[in-house]
């Protein structure tokens, strides 16, 4: 078969983007695995498609996989190509908000320019069993056994699940072991995306993420969310902080438990393409 795609990435997280606004998702798992080759295919963190929405009361629909072909409920990153995406196909104004559908609800985007986009990404979900976790009540710190070592997480929900652990010196060797462990740790029946955070001061945030389904990323979204939000429950940041990951910043402001979190950084599109499978 053949496939025309867009690729995008939003700060180094990047993105194979597939128009289905007008027919089916046409791939099976194994050709997501085989578009995500880095070699052989395209090479991908996510491959994201756009669609009529099922929900009424949203624009568009967004589907997300990750380039191990698992299914995924949220990606911060690809809303906002999904964004700059929309208006190069002049369904979006720069100015615009809308409502998308994600696999985990919708959010709220606002276009405001052609490579810039803030999302509403709604409030993010504490409680243990909308993560899934395994723990017995809500806390803002969770003690994990992760091979010998014990690690003092926040996690949290963004529509995918997320573990953030404080770190004083993100180069730390040890961080390329414990990042897989973290991601496929038996708490989270589901896997988990797990950030490392050091803190700079009371608005900025350096972060590192061990995607689950991707592996480490130049950036993830949701992890600077969940970062933030974690750091935000215990006092340590204001309700404005800038995260810097490999690939680059992003702004995200969150008041605090109840509201929704807001983010805001760029969409860039790298080439078309169709691929021969
Ligand atoms: N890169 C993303 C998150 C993508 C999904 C994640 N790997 C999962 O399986 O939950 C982002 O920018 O948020």
């Amino acid at each position: 078969m053949t496939l025309a795609f867009s690729k995008m990435h939003g700060i180094g997280n990047d993105f194979v983007m597939v128009d289905c606004r007008q027919r089916a998702f046409p791939l099976e798992q194994a050709q997501i695995r085989a578009i995500a080759d880095r070699r052989t295919g395209v090479g991908f963190d996510q491959l994201i498609s756009i669609e009529p929405p099922r929900d009424a009361s949203c624009a568009f629909y967004y589907g997300l996989w990750n380039a191990d072909g698992s299914p995924a409920g949220q990606c911060g990153n690809g809303v906002r190509c999904v964004a700059a995406w929309l208006h190069r196909a002049g369904e979006l104004a720069i100015g615009d908000t809308v409502r998308l559908e994600s696999p985990s609800g919708p959010v709220t985007v606002r276009l405001t320019g052609p490579n810039e986009v803030t999302v509403d990404m709604g409030v993010p979900k504490l409680e243990p069993a909308s993560i899934p976790f395994r723990a017995d009540a809500t806390a803002t710190q969770y003690a994990i056994e992760v091979d010998g070592d014990v690690l003092q997480i926040g996690s949290l929900s963004m529509g995918n699940p997320h573990a953030v652990v404080v770190v004083p010196d993100l180069q730390a060797p040890s961080l390329d072991r414990l990042g897989p462990l973290l991601t496929a740790h038996e708490r989270f029946p589901d896997g988990v995306n797990a950030g490392f955070v050091q803190q700079i001061d009371r608005g900025q945030l350096h972060l590192r993420v061990h995607e689950r389904g991707s592996g480490w990323t130049l950036a993830c979204g949701t992890g600077a969310c969940a970062a933030m939000a974690v750091l935000r429950l215990r006092g340590e940041v204001d309700a404005q902080v800038k995260v810097t990951l490999p690939g680059g910043t992003l702004s995200i402001e969150w008041a605090g438990p109840g509201a929704t979190l807001w983010m805001t950084g760029p969409a860039a599109f790298v080439f078309e393409g169709e691929w021969w499978g």
